[in-house]
């Protein structure tokens, strides 16, 4: 950090091109020899009220604050102004954000939660560094250049079993230690599980939220709910360690909710089974060891655990999204997989499926809505610091409408969240199947149709930038491009909501009349 200290007066002196100085938050910048190669061009820094001046409020109404983070723009500091202070900052790895409605209510200051304790607290602040520290510089880097998340990222993942503590809490904890010990196995919730869904959809990015092995944890689930103990003793060990990679392989080009309409076959010889077919939108398929497929079979349609040998090939899907998550079209080309690999009974494949999908639907809810918490705290930052007619865009009713509103389907969205997590902490697993798949069904719906407005809301705040990859409106931009995901993957919404009223209508008892 540079220690000299200069007066305004000073820095004003230096106000011509080869000698060219600007503060922007008490922090004096030397751009004689940067002016050149300024990517918004040499010209606009030597105007009147740019050059040798505070260019504080100019400037973020131009650049992210990680302009000035970047090592090659940081060093273009050279000093501070004298009695001044520097007031904005990137929050610290764990620090929590005090713009409001950035967070949920329970880790604000003054509220309180009926579902959260004291050590879900010391969980989300372990979980927050981990994220901020290991796991975010790759998660821009990956959902950039498209590239699957690093041995390196995966191998600290396992050391703090962050894979095997997405699969939610169960047996398959014991004995290990969590996030470094910040919560003992016995006393892991879904609302720990639901933290982490929280933090690994903050960096912006869609790709990389199912880049992050979003495929085991969708996939490793049938595994340990349905696998026999020999598969899982070899299996589960060597996909939570992330030395091998697994993904959920059910949808096809020729079917996608309607899962029964599936042609991937599997025939019997002996001890074998005889995979033959297609699978296509595989998350994580193009570096899958494993493929957690649903097939027809003689007796209805049972799933089967099939590990990657030369008759199975992927190839990339190019999808709207950041190729980091490794979404493949996968072929079987009648690939001989041993019997013991059926996950649950044959022919009862169904019920594997549609338990296991409560719970993928559930995750899509908790990264969804993350993602959207985090756009919100985007346009509160992008509303108060841009400045049009002199005046922040804030001072705009239409654009304090459309934050309302965004703000209210984040927070309905969240509420209702924290509710049927509660639930699910209180019901067996089979409960979980039968009580809640509606409800979750209903909730998916509402979280994903919130994300297109608050999409099509944010780009209005945003404008220009948010049709840009990079700069002011990247996360924008991102969540603009990739919101349709959340309401396709795991059940399509219309199909969402369906579901949840035909759950209902179930129910309806026979006693009731208007
Ligand atoms: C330390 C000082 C500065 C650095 C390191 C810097 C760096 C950059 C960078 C990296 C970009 C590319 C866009 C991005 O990544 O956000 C950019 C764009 C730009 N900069 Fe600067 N800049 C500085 C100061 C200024 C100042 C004082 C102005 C005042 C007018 C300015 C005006 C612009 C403009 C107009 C653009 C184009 C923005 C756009 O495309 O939306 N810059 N600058």
């Amino acid at each position: 950090m540079a220690a000299k200290e200069y007066t305004e007066e000073e820095v004003d002196k230096h106000n011509k091109e080869g000698d060219l100085w600007v503060i922007i938050d008490a922090k004096v910048y030397n751009l004689s020899r940067f002016a050149d190669l300024h990517p918004g061009g040499s010209n606009v820094l030597f105007a009147e009220s740019v050059a040798g001046k505070d260019a504080t409020q100019v400037f973020f109404g131009l650049h992210r604050l990680e302009v000035l983070q970047r090592p090659q723009y940081a060093r273009l500091q050279i000093g501070t102004i004298q009695g001044q202070e520097s007031v904005i900052r990137a929050p610290a790895p764990g620090e929590l954000s005090r713009v409001p409605y950035a967070e949920p209510t329970w880790l604000v200051s003054g509220f309180q939660s009926p579902y959260y304790t004291d050590g879900h607290r010391k969980f989300q602040t372990a979980t927050r560094t981990f994220f901020m520290e290991v796991v975010g510089p790759e998660a821009i880097k990956c959902e950039e250049n498209g590239k699957r998340i690093s041995q390196e990222v995966v191998d600290k993942m396992s050391e703090v079993n962050l894979m095997a503590m997405r699969l939610g809490p169960g047996k398959h904890l014991q004995g290990r230690t969590l996030m470094n010990g910040a919560v003992k196995h016995e006393e892991y919730d879904y609302f720990h599980e639901l933290i982490i869904n929280t933090e690994l959809a903050r960096f912006g990015g869609r790709g990389f939220v199912d880049g992050l092995l979003a495929g085991a944890t969708i996939g490793l689930p049938p595994v340990l709910n349905y696998g026999s103990p020999e598969l899982q003793a070899r299996v589960v060990p060597e996909v939570l360690s992330g030395k091998k990679y697994l993904a959920l392989a059910i949808s096809e080009a020729f079917a996608g909710s309607d899962v029964g309409g599936i042609q991937t076959t599997a025939v019997r010889d002996g001890d074998f089974w005889v995979v033959t077919g297609t699978k296509k939108w595989i998350t994580n398929g193009t570096f899958a060891d494993y493929f957690t497929t649903g097939c027809k079979t003689e007796t209805g349609f049972t799933v089967i655990l099939i590990e990657r040998d030369d008759r199975v090939s992927t190839k990339a899907i190019k999808t709207s999204y950041s190729a980091v998550a490794g979404t493949a079209y996968v072929t079987f080309d009648k690939v001989r997989v041993p019997v013991g690999n059926t996950l649950g009974k044959i022919g009862d494949g169904m019920k594997v499926i549609l338990s296991n999908f409560n719970h993928e639907r559930w995750m899509v809810i908790c990264t969804a809505l993350s993602a959207q918490r985090v756009v919100v705290e985007e346009c509160m930052k992008w509303a108060s610091q841009r400045i049009v007619f002199g005046k922040p865009l804030t001072s705009q009713a239409v654009i304090r409408s459309k934050l309302a509103v965004m703000i209210s389907r984040v927070e309905a969205g969240q509420n209702w969240l924290e509710n049927i997590t509660f639930q699910m902490n209180n019901m067996s697993y089979t409960e979980t199947a039968s009580k809640l798949a509606g409800p979750i069904g209903l909730l998916k719906q509402f979280v994903t149709r919130s994300g297109e407005q608050i999409a099509t809301d944010s780009t209005q705040i945003f404008g220009g930038r948010a049709l840009t990859v990079t700069g002011m409106g990247k996360v924008i931009e991102n969540f603009h491009r990739t919101s349709a995901f959340d309401a396709i993957l795991a059940g399509a919404e219309d199909v969402m909501a369906d579901l949840g009223v035909r759950q209902a209508m179930k129910k309806m008892p026979s006693t009731a009349r208007l």
